[in-house]
């Protein structure tokens, strides 16, 4: 249920648990349906930052509401967003922080944007990572966020520092260690993810390229940690790295290494894909990315997410195409956004439920 989002103004409407295809002309309000459903699941939008870009024009406040099925039980889910602020229930329970909230229900979504992941800026992969992450574990969202807090401060203090407005560095020395924490906390879960999304995108990947590539993801951190460090000692490595650099982040007035500072590479046959790659390999990688993390989020939860091919399909040649509607044929919810279905010749279309969009208004084409 859609009250006062974007340019919705009151929608009610049941989907189906297989491929639903919603189809409409340009600027119609297909984005917003797929944006409204991630927003349900995340918390926050895929296109902004900007909550208040999500209600209504001249409205006070959007409200989304949704059931899901998950393990055979149905669970509500309601999201209020209004100019101060928002508010997220549970099972009609208002929940005291998001990160109790996200991950009640799982999404996937893959918009042209998301082609971009291997090309794009450091943060675009940084978002996806913590984003993905986020889903399965509230813990991390909680040391994301604690990791930031800190971080604010400590770059205040360093600011006053550079400032020459403050002298002692005790205060900065506390904050260190706290940071150190909360970073080799973040490191040690993203480098977990990092090596099963690589397990699941391998073979993706060779399937999409007919078995002539190999895709090889790595993790690139600002501070030299590994895989094989324990939390004490990658605890260690940051408290030394931030030793290290001290005088140069005062004189700089800010925190110069950390996870919020780290990147993603990936390589097709051992060649860095972002500097070597074709568009076509680059587009094959995104994609399956993508795909790996249906598998991964089944193999964490239990559950497959739901998927959200936002006017993505036509991006894609009919070779990938057809393997991505192979890979969700019958066991993936999905909703597909497109202009027109001409040209896409596959089966899990033609079983597809269709619902029309017009103007703000959703309706299941009969
Ligand atoms: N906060 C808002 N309040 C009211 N209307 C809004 C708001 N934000 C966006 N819109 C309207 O929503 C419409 C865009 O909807 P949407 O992005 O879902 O289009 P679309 O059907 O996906 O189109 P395309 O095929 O071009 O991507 C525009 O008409 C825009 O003016």
């Amino acid at each position: 249920m859609l009250k006062n989002y974007r340019n919705y103004e009151e929608l009610s409407i049941q989907f189906e648990n297989k491929v639903n295809v919603i189809l409409g002309e340009n600027a119609q309000g297909k984005t917003n349906v797929m944006e409204s459903i991630y927003v349900l699941a995340m918390a926050k939008s895929h296109r902004t930052s900007n909550d208040k870009e999500l209600i209504r024009w001249d409205k006070e406040y959007a409200k989304i509401e949704g059931s899901i099925k998950k393990h055979n039980r149905s669970t509500s889910l309601q999201l209020v967003i209004a100019k101060k602020g928002k508010k997220a229930k549970l099972n009609f329970i208002e929940q005291e922080r998001l990160s109790q909230y996200i991950g009640a229900m799982n999404v996937i979504m893959f918009a042209p944007e998301d082609l971009n992941l291997v090309k794009g800026s450091p943060q675009v992969r940084r978002r996806f990572i913590d984003m993905e992450i986020g889903q399965v574990s509230a813990v991390y969202l909680h040391d994301l966020s604690r990791y930031q807090k800190i971080m604010q401060q400590r770059n205040h203090y360093l600011k006053m520092l550079q400032m020459k407005k403050q002298s002692d560095k005790t205060m900065l020395d506390v904050l260190t260690a706290q940071l150190s924490e909360a970073a080799a906390k973040i490191i040690h879960r993203r480098l977990h993810f990092i090596e099963e999304l690589q397990k699941w995108a391998k073979p993706i990947h060779s399937g999409i390229s007919r078995g002539l590539e190999t895709l090889s993801i790595k993790y690139k951190p600002s501070v030299d940690v590994s895989e094989d460090h324990d939390l004490t000692k990658m605890i260690e490595v940051y408290e030394e790295k931030f030793a290290n650099i001290k005088d140069k982040e005062i004189e700089r007035g800010t925190t110069l290494a950390g996870p919020h500072r780290d990147d993603l590479l990936f390589y097709v046959n051992n060649h860095d894909v972002q500097t070597y790659g074709s568009q076509g390999q680059q587009r094959t990688t995104a994609l399956s990315l993508k795909l790996a993390e249906i598998d991964l989020i089944h193999s964490e939860i239990g559950e497959y997410p739901i998927l959200l091919l936002d006017d993505v399909l036509s991006e894609l040649d009919d070779y990938r195409q057809s393997h991505l509607l192979n890979t969700i044929q019958g066991k993936v919810q999905t909703f597909v956004t497109t202009t027109s279905v001409e040209g896409i010749d596959h089966q899990t279309l033609k079983e597809a439920a269709t619902f029309n969009v017009d103007a703000g208004h959703l309706s299941l084409s009969k």
